[in-house]
């Protein structure tokens, strides 16, 4: 079982919340999901469930502000102030299996690489790469990278950023259980006021406490 650092509600003074009235997608004729209202907010653990091609990751691209909605509407709140795209941008971090890194980069490189734009959490590069254990891949090039050494990467990319809300879309995709289990760690040591967003198929990568949204109900 999974479960945050603390169950304590959030102490942040300024908490975010993300609130959908109507939201809907269709792609051509198809229509992914209808009427999808919700409040999202600082503290708590989202999971979005729901079977294959049911459209958890397409709920998570519109939350996150990559793909447009057909209809409905998607606000962004800090306390009462709404916010614009940019600044719900610098607010969130992201980790999906599709999402690529800088191939020509080595990890290191792509560890400045990343931190020269976002702040960390107050980890080093050295002990970014300790906690991976990604050592000996220090200096590999990420195109000569596995597929779970990639998708360590992309957590630990999103683990270690300072952010108010994390988007997961499938988080242990091809994690082998020692990285499963680093996975575990990480999401039970993010800051009790972070806004948690998982998708996921599978029980063991939320925790029970966290609120189940499934996407099935607004078909
Ligand atoms: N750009 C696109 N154009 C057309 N159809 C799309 C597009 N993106 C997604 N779809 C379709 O939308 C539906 C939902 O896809 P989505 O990837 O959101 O599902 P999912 O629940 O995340 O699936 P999985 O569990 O397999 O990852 C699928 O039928 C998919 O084929």
């Amino acid at each position: 079982m999974i479960s945050r650092a603390t169950s304590e509600k959030p102490k942040a003074l300024e908490p975010i919340s993300i609130v959908t009235t109507s939201l809907s997608k269709r792609f051509n004729r198809e229509w992914i999901f209808r009427n999808f209202t919700h409040t999202f907010s600082s503290g708590n653990t989202y999971a979005i469930t729901g079977a294959n091609g049911s459209g958890k990751s397409t709920l998570l691209q519109i939350l996150w502000g990559q793909t447009p909605p057909t209809s409905g509407e998607i606000k962004y709140y800090r306390c009462t102030e709404e916010l614009d795209g940019e600044q719900i941008f610098k607010s969130l971090t992201i980790a999906t299996p599709y999402m690529d890194l800088i191939e020509e980069f080595t990890l290191e490189e792509q560890l400045k690489f990343h931190f020269s734009l976002r702040k960390s959490r107050g980890l080093s590069i050295d002990e970014m790469i300790d906690t991976l254990y990604l050592g000996k891949a220090r200096h590999k090039f990420i195109s000569n990278f596995s597929s779970g050494m990639r998708q360590r990467v992309k957590l630990g990319l999103a683990f270690f950023t300072e952010a108010d809300i994390i988007f997961l879309d499938e988080p242990s995709t091809n994690l082998d259980q020692q990285a499963f289990e680093w996975y575990r760690k990480q999401l039970h040591l993010l800051p009790p006021t972070c806004m948690v967003l998982i998708a996921s198929n599978q029980s063991s990568e939320y925790p029970e406490s966290a609120h189940k949204i499934d996407i099935m109900q607004f078909k």
